[in-house]
């Protein structure tokens, strides 16, 4: 149940929404599974995303080659399979409109356009105040649960460049790549060699551009496949018996025999290994899908990390200059929760979990995270049926005795002082 109030008397309205359920913060995969569980249950909720769609990373945000790259059974959400002819790597189209299904099936309508501005907890009434902004209009939602969704990739990183500025041709970063049309001829400088960097590298290869990407450090390059098995899955398996650093030792192998040594193009190894890498720090291993091939064959230049742009022109750290007409910034994404969460137990500075998965999920005062695992959209599915469950037997518990109040202006000042 819902109650509000409307001021029409400022130059923005201002609004006061009381509910009877939790506040979920971003209607991607994460958002959308949590409201899955919790509409299984019965439990009401409002889901607020600052973009105007459901999976906005996925539908606003990502180039058009793009397919998940771990098989589709790591990648569905709970309580509704994709559809039996989906492909074992589904295209983005394929996954946008899975998750549109999901949306509709639960009957879960987010409110768009709608930014989390802050939320805080207030100990006065113990509950969540969250604010957010919707065209001219200020809303403040109260209420006991607070669901942060907003994803392990909420915002571009962008990192700093000497002359980057007297760079006289066009910069833009992956987010913002759609596809290589547009490309053809043009020498791009690709910055990073994670999965973006790879997947447009390649994908400028296939529309006749000349990538040269950026490998600053090290990484770990896995085939996606290995005798047509694949090599999360197998990970997978292998962790259900064997200690990580062992699953780790056996992947290593496995590439060195299907990839063959990579430090002669220019591709170091980290010392640590890939699972444990990507458990530790996040950093997902590169799941070959083409990129190397093009690396071998030359068409894809590997080179040293940045010393500074001029126009028309970039020079390495090896001292090296290449003239560039393009570049593309891969160069990763984050949290953005230390932003606009008024809180410094679940989450670290960086907008993660302090807790390491499993644990990681819940906060205190009806506090939840959902999608920062490190784990993909499988370690979200994980947080999302923990949290739906969590809250569910609460609101169950205490919805009897629930005491809506009526909210407005006078209610404001109440909860304020
Ligand atoms: C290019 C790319 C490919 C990937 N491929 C895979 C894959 O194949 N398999 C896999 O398991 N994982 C993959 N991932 C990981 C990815 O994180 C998950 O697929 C998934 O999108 C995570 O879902 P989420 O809901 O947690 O976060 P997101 O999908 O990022 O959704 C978060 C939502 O929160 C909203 N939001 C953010 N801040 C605010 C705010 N302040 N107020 C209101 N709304 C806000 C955003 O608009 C967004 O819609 C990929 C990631 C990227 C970048
Ligand atoms: N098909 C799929 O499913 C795809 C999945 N993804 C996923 O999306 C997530 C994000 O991936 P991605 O966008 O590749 O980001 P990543 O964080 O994985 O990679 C960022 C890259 O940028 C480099 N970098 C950062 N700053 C600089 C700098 N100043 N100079 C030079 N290099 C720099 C990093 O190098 P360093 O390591 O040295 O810091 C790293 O190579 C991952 O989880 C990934 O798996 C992405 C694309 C496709
Ligand atoms: O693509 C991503 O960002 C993922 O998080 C998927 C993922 C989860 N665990 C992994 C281990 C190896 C490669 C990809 C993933």
């Amino acid at each position: 149940m819902v109650h509000q109030a409307l001021d029409h008397g400022d130059l923005f309205s201002r609004r006061c929404i009381l509910l009877n359920g939790p506040v979920i913060v971003g209607a991607g995969p994460s958002g959308l599974a949590v409201g899955a569980g919790l509409r299984q249950q019965g439990v009401p909720f409002v889901i607020v995303d600052r973009a105007d769609c459901i999976a906005s990373l996925w539908q606003n945000k990502t180039y058009d080659r793009l397919k998940l790259h771990l098989p589709k059974k790591f990648c569905q959400l709970p309580f509704f399979p994709f559809p039996p002819n989906y492909p074992q790597y589904p295209a983005k189209y394929q996954f946008i409109d899975y998750l549109e299904s999901y949306a509709k099936k639960f009957e879960i309508n987010p409110r768009f356009n709608e930014s989390v501005q802050s939320a805080k907890y207030d100990e006065s009434c113990r509950l969540w105040r969250v604010r957010t902004v919707v065209d001219d209009c200020e809303v403040e939602y109260i209420c006991r649960w607070l669901v942060v969704a907003t994803g392990e990739n909420a915002e571009k990183v962008v990192p700093e460049f000497a002359g980057l500025d007297e760079f006289s041709g066009h910069v833009m970063h992956a987010c913002d790549y759609r596809s290589g049309e547009g490309f053809q001829g043009k020498k791009v400088l690709v910055v990073g060699c994670g999965n973006s960097g790879m997947e447009v590298s390649l994908d400028l290869c296939q529309h006749h551009a000349f990538p040269s990407m950026v490998v600053r450090s090290s990484v770990h390059v896995l085939p996606r496949e290995t005798s047509g098995k694949s090599t999360f899955e197998l990970a997978s398996s292998l962790m259900k018996w064997l200690p990580v650093k062992v699953v780790d030792k056996i992947l290593l192998i496995l590439a060195r025999c299907t990839l063959g040594n990579l430090e002669k193009y220019g591709i170091k190894r980290p010392l640590t290994g890939p699972i444990e890498l990507k458990n530790s720090h996040g950093k997902t291993p590169v799941l070959d899908i083409g990129a190397l091939q093009k690396i071998k064959s030359g068409k894809i230049k590997i080179v040293p990390g940045i010393k500074k742009f001029s126009s028309g022109r970039v020079e390495l750290v090896n001292g090296e200059n290449l003239e560039i007409d393009s570049v593309i910034l891969a160069t990763g994404y984050c949290s953005n929760v230390p932003s606009w969460l008024k809180e410094n137990d679940l989450f670290s500075v960086e907008g993660m979990p302090r807790t390491p998965f499993p644990g990681g999920w819940k906060g205190k005062s009806g506090l939840y995270a959902v999608g920062f695992t490190r784990r993909g959209l499988s370690g979200a599915s994980f947080d999302a049926i923990r949290v739906a469950q969590d809250i569910a037997k609460i609101w169950h518990q205490e919805t009897n005795h629930y005491v809506t109040v009526s909210c407005d202006r006078r209610c404001n000042r109440t909860f304020h002082n």
